[in-house]
């Protein structure tokens, strides 16, 4: 699974009010947040987070992700009335940047390996090996 956005997503309980968030009481100008990565990379959410299987959004197949898990539990846009403006735009992008890249470049990854994806959790996730890096060559 991807991490998703790696910010903490900040949100201040209130104006006036207190909040009770999964059966906590959480006073009036609390700063809370969402650690998306720690739910992405959850295994009681997602089954083996650490594979990446596109079969997990392939309608019709075995390892579908329940529409329960995919709505409740699936955040690279964040949840709620502050959540991503841009949503369907930027699905468009998507869909449109991925099928244009793997028509038109062979691509490899290239002296990065799983390790440099050990990060240390501090809420957030905070990688300190070698950054990705991939040899990409045209199809043409
Ligand atoms: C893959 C692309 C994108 C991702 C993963 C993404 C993710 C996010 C996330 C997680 C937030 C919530 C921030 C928060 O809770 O504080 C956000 C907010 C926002 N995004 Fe995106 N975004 C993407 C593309 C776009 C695009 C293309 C636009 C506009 C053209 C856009 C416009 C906005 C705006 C205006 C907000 C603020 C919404 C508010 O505070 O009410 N985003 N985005």
């Amino acid at each position: 699974m991807s991490h998703g956005v790696v910010t903490p997503l900040p949100r201040v309980v209130g104006p006036s009010s207190d909040a009770f968030i999964a059966g906590y009481h959480v006073p009036c100008g609390t700063v809370v947040s969402v650690g998306v990565t720690f739910i992405h990379e959850n295994p009681a959410i997602y089954e083996s987070p650490d594979e990446f299987c596109p079969e997990r959004w392939l309608d019709g197949g075995s390892h579908r992700v329940s529409k329960e898990i995919e709505t409740k539990y699936f955040l690279p846009f964040s949840k709620g009335p502050r959540m991503c403006l841009g949503i369907n735009l930027a699905w468009c992008e998507l869909y449109l940047l991925f099928a244009n890249m793997f028509r038109k470049f062979e691509m490899e990854i290239y002296e990065t390996g799983i390790e440099d994806f050990e990060y240390q959790e501090h809420w957030l996730p905070v990688y300190r090996k070698r950054t990705f890096q991939a040899r990409i060559k045209s199809r043409r």
